[in-house]
């Protein structure tokens, strides 16, 4: 393996490697190598929060939480994974592009240094949109540097047989898109990996957000979530969405496993890895 930047081995060594997930530099694409024959997609959960808990600011708009170390960290995530997965409402709420920046980023922040760029070597793109409610105006349908996203819907939620979105459908097909129909999406989240992993091949998916999404993912049972890495940043807003996953930490299988800290930059970075 090629070490890139003493940031990059730091975050390697500190972060992906305790989670489970090997960063080959040289490449830029390594991929999870455990469990590639699973049924199910190995699976990240990851955010960033203020201290106040806030995933966002007042009115649910984005804000910048997570400082630079900190979102080289969630590019070399988006780069270690085979997909990287948003709810409907991160799109209409954000329009993010969901794609490998470390290269800008270190642009954007000249006093990082990182000596050999990963590569940009974008996730698949996976919106979990039951009722195909996804603008088609969005950077993911529309924006040259995304890739067409693949497109979760369940052919039987009310509405997703109408004539409108049956159009709809056609033309984001058309525009690139993929759309994977998955019975009672909403609340069958194994079932929806499942698909991933049997009609797209996924190995690995990262799970960025919203809050219904990453509610849903830390409360499902069984669990479905192998990591999650978590930023807190420094800072409170005081107002704005917060996560308040309803689990009950005395019967998941969560409540097991490993979990570590450690600081990048002002940030400080919370992990839990699931246990045997
Ligand atoms: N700080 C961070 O790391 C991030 C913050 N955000 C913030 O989160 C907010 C958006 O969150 P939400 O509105 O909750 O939207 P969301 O992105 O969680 O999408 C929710 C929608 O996804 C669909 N869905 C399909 N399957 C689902 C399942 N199993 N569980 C839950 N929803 C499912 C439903 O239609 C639901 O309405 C925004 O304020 C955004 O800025 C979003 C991503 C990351
Ligand atoms: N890790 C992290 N830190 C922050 O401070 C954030 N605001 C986010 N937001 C997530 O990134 C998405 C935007 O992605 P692009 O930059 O457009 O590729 C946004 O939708 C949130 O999921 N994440």
């Amino acid at each position: 393996m090629t070490e890139s930047s003493p940031l990059q081995t730091t975050i390697r060594k500190t972060i992906l490697e305790p989670c489970g997930i090997p960063f080959d530099c040289s490449s830029g694409a390594c991929k999870h190598d455990e469990d590639r024959n699973g049924s199910l997609p190995l699976v990240t959960v990851t955010w960033a929060q203020t201290l106040d808990g806030r995933v966002s600011g007042p009115n649910g708009n984005m804000i910048a939480i997570s400082g630079p170390e900190a979102f080289i960290m969630t590019h070399m995530l988006r780069a270690t994974h085979d997909g990287i997965l948003v709810g409907v409402g991160t799109v209409k709420n954000d329009n993010p592009r969901l794609t490998v920046r470390i290269a800008d980023l270190v642009v954007d922040r000249g006093e990082l240094v990182l000596s050999d760029l990963v590569a940009a070597n974008h996730p698949q793109p996976i919106v979990l949109d039951p009722r195909l409610a996804l603008p088609e105006t969005c950077h993911l349908v529309t924006n040259q540097t995304c890739r067409r996203p693949w497109i979760v819907f369940d052919p039987k939620a009310a509405n997703v047989s109408a004539a409108a979105v049956a159009e709809k459908a056609k033309r984001l097909v058309t525009a690139g898109c993929k759309l994977i129909p998955v019975a009672n999406a909403r609340h069958d989240l194994h079932g929806v990996l499942r698909a991933l992993r049997t009609q797209g091949g996924m190995r690995s998916i990262m799970v960025e957000g919203g809050r219904a999404v990453l509610e849903s993912f830390l409360t499902a049972q069984p669990p479905v979530a192998n990591a999650v890495i978590i930023t807190v940043a420094p800072r409170f807003v005081g107002g704005g969405v917060h996560l308040s996953p309803s689990i009950d930490w005395t019967r998941t299988a969560q409540s097991g496993g490993r979990v570590a800290w450690s600081s990048l930059g002002d940030d400080a970075i919370m992990v839990w890895r699931r246990g045997q």
